[in-house]
């Protein structure tokens, strides 16, 4: 039996009507393919991209695994449609805090139509594409003093400037400050999701090493999806080790063109820019630590 994905944070969803994507039990994420160009143009990189040989098996990994397509009914109920069945990327979480956060200065490309480069150029603006290389798309955290989870309002994300993405980066990894707008983020679990040799700045800067050199696809729209369960980081012993661990993938192919040799500066700048916030706050939480543990030393 198909469902309605419960930690989708940003894109088409599939509510009042609207085709928008389906999960099963088995973890498996059924993306529709829209009607334009965009379905086909976005399964026909899948099919490539799974085969191709010159892409690295580490750099494989931060790709949702492609199963092909199948009819299956559609959300809007429309009866059967095409459908890429991808490897749903939250299915092995029990609750974890999601963020889309698009990639690159423009989302346009050229020999788009007029109406689609105004279109784009217009949020581009209106958010820290243009500015930052990188928007947050859309996030989710869970928050364990409610034992539930907060999502900010997507007109909120899309209206972030620079600091609002800062903040929710900060956000994204805190115990702390979720629905009071007042509040400090504390970064409680910053060292445990964006440092560390397995964590999310580890996996991005392995993907920007890869970006550095490949010419094989201009990644435009592409968004980078970080995932993570802070649950496990407040359980002590046993249960942490065997915890899903931090995880960036790539999703969304839409909009990928052939690079034609040419390295996609679009992508890695804004990967570039991405990571140094992400840098940024381990920093300070590395001095915050440093100042806290040197006050104890003293008996503070
Ligand atoms: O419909 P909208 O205005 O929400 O725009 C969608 C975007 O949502 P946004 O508002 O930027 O968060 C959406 O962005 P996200 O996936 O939410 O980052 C896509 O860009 C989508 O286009 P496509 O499927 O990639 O071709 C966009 O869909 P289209 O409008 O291009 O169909
Ligand atoms: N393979 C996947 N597994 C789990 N969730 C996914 C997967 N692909 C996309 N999503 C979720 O769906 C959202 C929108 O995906 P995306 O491919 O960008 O759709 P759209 O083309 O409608 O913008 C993402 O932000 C994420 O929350």
């Amino acid at each position: 039996m198909l469902k309605v994905p419960e930690h989708q944070v940003a894109g088409h969803i599939a509510r009042d009507g609207k085709l928008g994507p389906l999960v099963d039990d088995e973890g498996r994420f059924y993306k529709p393919l829209q009607g334009d160009a965009r379905g086909e143009n976005e399964a026909k990189f899948y099919e490539s991209f799974s085969l191709n040989k010159e892409v690295p098996d580490h750099i494989h990994r931060y790709f949702p695994v492609y199963h092909g397509t199948q009819l299956v009914e559609a959300s809007n109920g429309s009866g059967k449609l095409p459908h890429m069945v991808l490897e749903d990327v939250v299915s092995g979480y029990l609750n974890p805090s999601v963020m889309d956060v698009k990639i690159g200065s423009r989302t346009w490309y050229p020999d788009v139509s007029e109406v689609y480069f105004k279109k784009c150029i217009k949020k581009d603006r209106e958010t820290t594409t243009v500015s930052l290389g990188f928007r947050v798309s859309g996030f989710k955290i869970f928050d364990h003093q409610e034992s539930s989870f907060w999502r900010p309002d997507k007109r909120v994300v899309l209206g972030y400037k620079v600091d609002g993405a800062r903040l929710a980066l900060r956000k994204f990894v805190s115990s702390n400050s979720l629905a009071d707008s007042n509040s400090i983020p504390n970064c409680a679990f910053a060292s445990e999701v964006y440092g560390g040799s397995n964590g999310i700045l580890a996996q991005l800067l392995e993907l920007k090493a890869w970006f550095e050199t490949q010419t094989i696809f201009h990644f435009n729209s592409c968004s980078i999806l970080m995932v993570y369960e802070n649950d496990s980081f407040l359980m002590k012993g046993g249960a942490t080790e065997q915890a899903p661990r931090a995880q960036v993938k790539l999703v969304d192919f839409a909009h990928v063109l052939d690079g034609n040799g040419v390295i996609d500066h679009n992508f890695l700048g804004g990967l570039c820019s991405f990571i140094k916030f992400v840098k940024d706050i381990l920093q300070i939480v590395e001095e915050r630590d440093d100042i806290d543990t040197s006050r104890l030393e003293n008996g503070h």
